[in-house]
């Protein structure tokens, strides 16, 4: 990578690229980042935007391809500089097995960090998660927490003990030698909750409200304040990382950092109003409608439930005793790390998220606007 800022020489790797986050990872990366000659998206689904990206500068190769297959993973990897490894299974609703949540975030890691080793590509940036610190099953509060801030991390479910495992597989990695004999740079980036255009779970709520009549029903205290960021600077801080990791390899290196901006630290449910209720949507109750004994019974049942009807029909309700759980549980972060280490400052303030996400809400299909 020693080329110069402008001559575009540098071979990027993107898997999970049509995700809901991996788009905004490609479409930076063509944007910010000019020393990019081909940009490789490896993806188990190719998306049809694609295409219109392949009319540009850049050389943008679609790779269709699964992170569990090893051979795949290393015929990606090959010839590349660097890989952003953002493919996972995102499922805490039981859309997924244990066993294939588990193969696809942490074999699939192990097997970028292989095809990276053996094809001698050298920077490695992981998408990790907050899950990986928390919250934790005792519910204990994460109150503007950093890196460093002492927090037992237990995990029992399936999706934050695998990201957790992914993650150590990839710090452990740093300065590993790769083919070549020079020393794999690795760090790990956790986002807290992500929101923004294309973000599903924010579509799942705006249907909801509109199949009841524009209301949603508070369900978790005002006070519980939960940790959210702007997709636009959760990619930003993948392409700084990106372009950072090798200057600063000894600083970098094997590091976590959490993925902040300005977001306002709010309630799952009033954080989600604020784009929400632009679009016509009330949120009901200043306090939850239920009590929490009454939402853990049925978040019990809707958990029963999805066991009794498996063989038959997926039944995979937003709330669940784990979600719950989650969206109960303070679980903020404030730190300046990524600032300190790599200059990152947001670039999008949260006005501009805010009406970015409004204006992608207003445009969903079935909204009144
Ligand atoms: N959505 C959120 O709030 C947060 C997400 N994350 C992490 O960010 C990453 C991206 O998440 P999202 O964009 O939200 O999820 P997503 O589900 O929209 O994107 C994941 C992408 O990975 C791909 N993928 C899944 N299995 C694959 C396989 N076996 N081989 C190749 N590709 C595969 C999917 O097709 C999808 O395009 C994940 O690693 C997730 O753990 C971290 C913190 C918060
Ligand atoms: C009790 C319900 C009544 O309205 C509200 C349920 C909300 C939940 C579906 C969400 C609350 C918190 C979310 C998670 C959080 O943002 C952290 C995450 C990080 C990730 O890496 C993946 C997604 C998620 C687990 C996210 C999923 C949805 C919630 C549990």
């Amino acid at each position: 990578m020693a080329e110069s800022a402008q001559v575009p020489t540098l071979v990027y790797l993107v898997t999970g690229g049509c995700g809901f986050l991996g788009e905004h990872i490609v479409r930076m990366l063509l944007e910010r980042e000019p020393r990019l000659r081909e940009l490789r998206v490896f993806d188990l689904h190719l998306s049809s935007w694609l295409e219109e990206l392949k009319t540009g500068p850049v050389q943008v190769t679609a790779i269709q391809g699964d992170v569990t297959q090893a051979h795949e993973v290393a015929a990606a990897v090959a010839g590349s500089h660097v890989v952003i490894h953002t493919a996972g299974l995102v499922d805490v609703f039981g859309k997924a097995s244990p066993k294939t949540i588990h193969k696809v975030n942490v074999q699939g890691t192990q097997n970028v960090i292989e095809a990276c080793i053996r094809t001698g590509t050298q920077f490695l940036v992981y998408t990790s998660s907050m899950e990986v610190v928390g919250p934790n099953i005792k519910g204990h509060p994460f109150y503007r927490g950093n890196e460093d801030t002492p927090y037992e991390a237990v995990h029992r479910h399936p999706y934050p003990c695998s990201k957790a495992l992914a993650e150590q597989l990839v710090l452990e990695a740093n300065g590993r030698k790769v083919n070549g004999g020079l020393p794999l740079v690795t760090c790990a980036l956790r986002p807290t909750g992500i929101y923004g255009e294309g973000h599903q779970v924010m579509r799942d709520f705006y249907n909801q409200g509109l199949r009841f009549g524009g209301r949603l029903f508070r369900a978790v205290p005002a006070s519980v304040e939960h940790g959210r960021v702007y997709v636009g600077n959760v990619a930003w801080m993948h392409v700084l990382v990106a372009r950072e990791l090798e200057q600063r390899a000894a600083l970098m290196g094997g590091q976590v950092y959490f993925c902040y901006d300005k977001s306002p630290y709010k309630s799952y449910e009033d954080f989600n109003m604020e784009f929400l209720g632009p679009c016509g949507l009330r949120l009901i109750g200043t306090h939850p409608l239920l009590p929490y004994w009454l939402l853990l019974l049925l978040a019990t049942l809707n958990a029963l439930l999805q066991w009794l009807l498996r063989p038959l029909v997926l039944y995979t309700p937003l709330l669940n005793p784990y979600t719950l759980a989650v969206a109960n549980t303070t679980f903020t972060v404030s730190t300046n790390k990524a600032q300190r280490h790599f200059g990152y400052k947001p670039l999008f303030s949260w006005e501009e998220s805010k009406a970015r996400t409004i204006h992608w809400v207003q445009a969903l299909e079935g909204s009144a606007w």
